[in-house]
């Protein structure tokens, strides 16, 4: 599935309609695709209204009128602008909604409006779509304000009118929609922090544009199940130990021995195939138990914590740094030598991510891969500025952090943002909130590490662990597990099912 933003599904629609000769096929399929969504949502009783914009939104607003109208629902439109606002192919679609025996009540200034808002059982929001521009201007806002105060179910077409498409918006006003039934691919502000939940429950209906058009012209798509079982590792019969990746993990500090654990463990069940862990003596103590597979060495350390040492970075495929090893100035200097001395794939997670922040001009230096794996207040850190603002606009920071640094970065929260160093981007919808949690994120780190050792590019192993890491907690709380009680160690006990799922 592809993610677009506005001006990308304008250029896919004009070449849809004008080159290829749609036309207004493309409105008649839209109406008529969310028409279909709508039929499952309402009861034959139900009292639909459906409010009309000024734009397409509205002609889409039109031909579910009419759809529905001919199959005998109980259907009424309320048109918030007058007809010579309406565009020729609007006014072609409402008339022939009219010509069906529809009723239209036009906005004016009686109360008439609120009443038939708050009569309705189901609101359909055709009032505007992603050409929504600034602040929405009346009296479209007193519309939305009263459909969000006093309408039934509310069901948006394409977008919760009012809210922007595109990241980047500091204010705005919208519907609050209970379901959005999203039109060809989503936009960029159904994966933002704070815009996503404005959609409520969303999905997208196809409505007949050419599949290669919407992929040439989106610049980031959604990493799932289909991307999975497309390029996710496969084991030969006849491979050996080898052949799947020998890895390193470089972490944890005497009060921190877990998250460094679950690293290894979550590396090993993913599929690698040889995983060496160097840590504190008395962390190797505690936790060798947990993993027998991997094997162990002691690193030198100084109350508690790792510092500079000749670590065994030689024949490794894939190294991680930083898991629970703490913030001390000694163990900064660890990570000096690591970031110069692994030829390999180096993953910075954690505290990792702390000590890196005077260090980041190294990163351009390194000859191969480096990976971070920041949550938003890390990423916040690393950019040094306001969380606030790396959350209105998730994606153009990593991705600019990402070419500046020449790293790839995953951007972890509910949507996990993947990007690479030449920009290219990936959106990560797997998960739910059993994964709000401490050690979910040294898990993924793991499940990174395995997978990028399993002949795939980086950028395809991080998209695909990071749909492991979430599918597995999906996986979870479906069969015995809830939001509540889920832990990062079920998290990696659940890899086997999502393995089973797709094997
Ligand atoms: N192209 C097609 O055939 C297809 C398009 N499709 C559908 O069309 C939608 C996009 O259509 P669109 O471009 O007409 O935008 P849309 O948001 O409906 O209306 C924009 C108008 O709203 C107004 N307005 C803007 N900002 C405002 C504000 N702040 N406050 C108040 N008013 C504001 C402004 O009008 P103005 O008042 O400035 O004259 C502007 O002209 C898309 O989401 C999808 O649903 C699908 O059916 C597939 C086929
Ligand atoms: N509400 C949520 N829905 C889906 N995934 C989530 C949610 N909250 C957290 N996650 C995932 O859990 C992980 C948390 O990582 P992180 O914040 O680094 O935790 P920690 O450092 O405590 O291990 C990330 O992969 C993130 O995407
Ligand atoms: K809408």
């Amino acid at each position: 599935m592809f993610i677009v933003t506005a001006k990308e599904m304008y250029d896919i629609d004009h070449c849809t309609m004008e080159k290829i000769g749609f036309g207004k096929l493309l409105m008649e399929n839209a109406g008529r695709a969310v028409a279909e969504k709508v039929r499952q949502k309402v009861n034959a009783a139900d009292k639909i209204l459906i409010v009309v914009g000024p734009g397409n939104n509205g002609g889409d607003g039109y031909v579910i009128a009419r759809t529905l109208q001919n199959e005998q629902y109980r259907v009424s439109v309320l048109q918030v602008v007058p007809d010579q606002k309406l565009s020729e192919q609007v006014q072609f679609f409402k008339q022939l909604y009219l010509a069906c025996n529809g009723t239209c009540l036009l906005l004016d200034d009686s109360a008439e409006w609120k009443q038939v808002i708050s009569e309705a059982d189901v609101v359909i929001d055709s009032l505007l779509g992603i050409g929504v521009d600034g602040l929405v201007r009346e009296p479209l806002a007193s519309v939305i304000a009263f459909i969000n105060e006093k309408g039934g179910k509310i069901v948006s077409v394409d977008i919760p009118s009012g809210l922007p498409a595109d990241e980047g918006a500091e204010a705005f006003t919208s519907i609050q929609a209970d379901e959005t039934i999203v039109i060809a691919a989503p936009k960029t502000s159904v994966f933002l922090p704070h815009t996503a939940n404005y959609y409520g429950n969303w999905e997208v209906v196809s409505i007949g544009h050419p599949q290669t058009l919407i992929s040439e012209n989106a610049a980031c798509f959604v990493a799932d199940d289909v991307f999975f079982r497309t390029t996710m590792p496969k084991r030969d019969v006849n491979s050996h130990k080898g052949d799947h990746g020998k890895g390193l993990v470089i972490g944890g500090c005497d009060n921190m021995p877990g998250s460094f654990a679950m690293t290894v463990r979550a590396a090993l069940r993913t599929g690698a195939g040889l995983m060496t862990a160097v840590s504190t003596e008395k962390v190797i103590d505690r936790i060798a138990c947990l993993s027998p597979e991997a094997m162990y060495q002691i690193g030198a350390s100084e109350k508690g914590h790792l510092i500079a040492d000749d670590l065994p970075l030689d024949d490794k495929d894939g190294v991680a740094f930083g898991i629970g090893v703490g913030r001390e100035t000694k163990t900064a200097a660890l990570l000096e030598s690591v970031l110069q001395e692994t030829t390999c794939p180096l993953i910075i997670d954690g505290d990792g991510l702390y000590l890196l922040q005077n260090q980041l001009a190294r990163l351009k230096q390194r000859n191969e891969p480096t990976i971070l794996t920041p949550h938003m207040g890390e990423m916040a850190r690393l950019l040094e500025m306001d969380i606030s603002d790396l959350t209105r606009s998730p994606f153009r920071y990593a991705r600019e952090f990402a070419e500046e640094h020449h790293v790839y970065v995953v951007l972890k929260g509910k949507y996990t943002i993947i990007t690479s160093p030449d920009g290219n981007q990936a959106v990560s919808t797997t998960g739910n909130p059993g994964l709000a949690k401490g050690g979910s994120g040294d898990v993924l780190t793991g499940i990174i590490l395995a997978m990028m050792m399993q002949s795939q590019s980086i950028f395809q192993s991080l998209c695909n662990a990071c749909f492991v890491h979430g599918m597995s907690a999906d996986l979870q709380v479906q069969s015995g597990h809830s939001y509540h009680d889920l832990l990062a160690t079920d998290v990696i006990e659940g890899i086997a099912s999502v393995y089973r799922t797709f094997s």
